[in-house]
């Protein structure tokens, strides 16, 4: 009997690149669309291989799948699945290496170069009454102070995007500090910075990293970017700190619940210019996360470990 793969969701991409590879390597397939375990538990009782999107892979979902040996995931975050409950039980976890870090560092710009230029705003009085004088008024990118937490491989490439645009360049992370950045710790980035933009993983030690303590000493009018996880912000103090004008506004592609429920602050926030999770998606991107997905399963069984391998089981039984 050919071993099961199976796709829990994958959002809006086509798994059909994905699936005939693996079908091309002799797994059978199925694919769902659900992030629900119960739904997952059922159809992948035994499967070996568990290619998820968001669906949330934690210790209870993995103790119902007893074949499980690789959960590959269709993101570079991780922050989806409990990492150490899997390499525990001998199960690997791969992502997608370094895909869309193109897309996912010129949407961060783009959102930026649209706060500064208040496209948001001009793209509806255009429409609306042609002349207009949004407040606050645009900004000089030359003038400006971009500040950037984290400083990985979107983080880098953003800092590649804005050099020679604007003033200066701050930046907080780990590892080395990118050409044209000058290295800060955190509070300094926060409260030097006119344009804040987040480059983190969601872990125990990011989330909710930017807090009301924090974003209360952000320079007045300055304007956050986020294109890495909803879940670093402090929801509730991030929509007081644009209440209060502290910040004039924020561009953000991702919220801590996606989709938003009705009546999400920030998602219906008026200063929130709002992307729906969409920084890596490009035509070819979509494939390359479909195709680096299947292709961590299928390496994994060539070779016995995935391409992009997260962590390696702590036990193989
Ligand atoms: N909106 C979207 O479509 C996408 C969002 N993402 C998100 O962007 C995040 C970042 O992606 P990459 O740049 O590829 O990650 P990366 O791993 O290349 O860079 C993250 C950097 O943060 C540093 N870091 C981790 N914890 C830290 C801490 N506590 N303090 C300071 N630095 C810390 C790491 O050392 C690393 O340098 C992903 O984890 C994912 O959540 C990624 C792809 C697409
Ligand atoms: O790659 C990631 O982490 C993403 O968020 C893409 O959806």
């Amino acid at each position: 009997m050919p071993e099961l793969a199976v796709y829990t969701d994958i959002d809006d991409l086509d798994p059909a690149p994905g699936v005939e590879l693996l079908e091309d390597n002799g797994f059978r397939v199925r694919v769902l669309a659900t992030r629900d375990p119960s739904e997952i538990a059922a159809a992948a009782a035994e499967a070996t291989a568990l290619l998820a999107g968001y669906a949330p892979v934690d210790a209870a979902l993995l103790d119902r799948l007893p074949r499980l040996r690789i959960v590959s995931l269709l993101s570079r975050g991780s922050d989806t699945v409990d990492v150490a409950a899997a390499t525990a039980r001998g199960v690997w976890v791969a992502a997608v290496g370094d895909v869309a870090v193109e897309e996912v560092a010129t949407h961060a710009w783009a959102l930026t170069l649209a706060l500064v230029r208040r496209l948001d705003y001009f793209a509806l009085s255009a429409r609306r009454d042609w002349l207009a004088r949004p407040a606050p008024g645009p900004r000089r990118l030359s003038e400006l102070t971009l500040g950037l937490i984290g400083l990985g491989r979107t983080g880098s490439r953003v800092a590649a995007l804005a050099a020679g645009s604007v003033h200066r360049i701050l930046g907080y992370g780990r590892g080395p500090t990118p050409p044209g950045v000058d290295a800060a710790p955190l509070a300094e980035v926060v409260a030097r910075s006119d344009l804040l933009s987040l480059h983190l993983p969601l872990t125990a030690e990011t989330a909710g990293l930017l807090d009301a303590n924090l974003l209360a000493t952000a320079r007045p009018g300055a304007y956050l970017v986020n294109v890495s996880r909803g879940g670093l912000v402090d929801a509730e103090a991030l929509a007081a700190a644009l209440d209060s004008d502290r910040l004039a506004g924020a561009a953000l592609d991702v919220l801590d619940v996606e989709p938003p429920p009705a009546g999400d602050r920030l998602a219906g926030h008026p200063k929130v210019l709002l992307t729906p999770h969409v920084a890596y998606l490009s035509d070819a991107a979509a494939r390359d996360y479909v195709l680096t997905q299947a292709r961590n399963v299928v390496h994994w069984r060539r070779t016995g470990r995935p391409l992009h391998p997260l962590a390696e089981p702590a036990a193989r039984p």
